[in-house]
């Protein structure tokens, strides 16, 4: 669910104001990109709450998917404003980052979309959650050994440096070889609460490229009954994300 919720959203171009989290992953010209695979198990997911609130858009859906497998694993919480609208016009493939690349790439592709180092180290811990899998990206594992708990575990992995079993992407190493990468590694390393604070607020921009939320002054219009919608679809994309993490762990034990 993160990662859906990160690939709709890391297209986004800020100079031409395209891409973004817009609910056009969920067109198969988009979902079938190389750099998405494996993501229809959970645009299907979503799918099955989208049939029972059909109120909320895809792009606030995916987004809200992101947020809430965040939370619910532990990590902290993501101010979410729904509000996006759906498109349906998918980029062009190849704007998310490519995992064999290093320092210059990952500058290129987040300054595309208008975010900082600070975003880029912040937002590489959500590799704190899952696993990589051969038939889909042609890497192994997961990067922390408890990958369905969000902590800072995954910037001590990276300054442990290999260790069997475990994974670290050409681009998860990159952020050791930089400084002002690597400044942010040591301080979520050691100070979880740094990385929790960072990791919301970059998230929070990630998850808003190119949407403005309504203004502070309609704020208090963004009603209970909105807030209400929101924790039941909430409590839905919970119940999804426990689904998948039970998938998750029945097919790690078959391994
Ligand atoms: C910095 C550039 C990034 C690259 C090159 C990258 C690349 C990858 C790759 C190759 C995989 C494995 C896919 C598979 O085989 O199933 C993966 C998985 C994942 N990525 Fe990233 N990623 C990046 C950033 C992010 C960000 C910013 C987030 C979220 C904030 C994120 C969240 C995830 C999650 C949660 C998974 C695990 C999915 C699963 O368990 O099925 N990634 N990423």
């Amino acid at each position: 669910m993160l990662r859906l919720a990160w690939h709709d959203a890391g297209t986004y171009d800020v100079k031409t104001n395209t891409g973004g989290p817009n609910g056009s992953i969920r067109n198969e010209e988009e979902f079938l990109h190389g750099s998405n695979n494996g993501l229809k198990i959970a645009l299907d997911f979503c799918e099955e709450v989208k049939a029972k609130y059909p109120k909320i858009t895809y792009a606030d859906l995916y987004q809200l998917a992101g947020v809430v497998a965040v939370e619910v694993t532990g990590g902290p919480t993501i101010d979410f404003v729904p509000g996006r609208k759906d498109s349906l016009v998918s980029p062009k493939e190849g704007r998310l980052p490519n995992a064999n690349k290093g320092v210059s790439h990952l500058r290129d592709v987040f300054y595309r979309m208008g975010l900082n180092e600070k975003d880029i180290v912040a937002l590489s811990g959500g590799h704190t959650l899952g696993r990589a899998h051969p038939e889909r990206s042609g890497f192994e594992g997961p990067w922390t050994k408890e990958p369905l708990k969000f902590d800072n575990s995954y910037f001590l992995e990276l300054l442990k440096g290999e260790t069997e079993g475990l994974l670290k992407l050409p681009t998860d190493k990159a952020l050791l070889e930089d400084p002002e990468f690597c400044h942010y590694v040591e301080l979520y390393a050691k100070d979880e609460d740094a990385f929790f604070k960072d990791y919301a607020e970059s998230h929070k921009k990630l998850s808003e490229l190119g949407f403005t939320p309504k203004s502070s002054g309609s704020k208090t219009e963004v009603t209970s009954s909105t807030i209400l919608a929101q924790s039941a679809v909430g409590v839905a994309v919970a119940a999804a994300v426990v689904i998948l993490s039970y998938f998750y762990e029945a097919h790690r034990r078959t391994k």
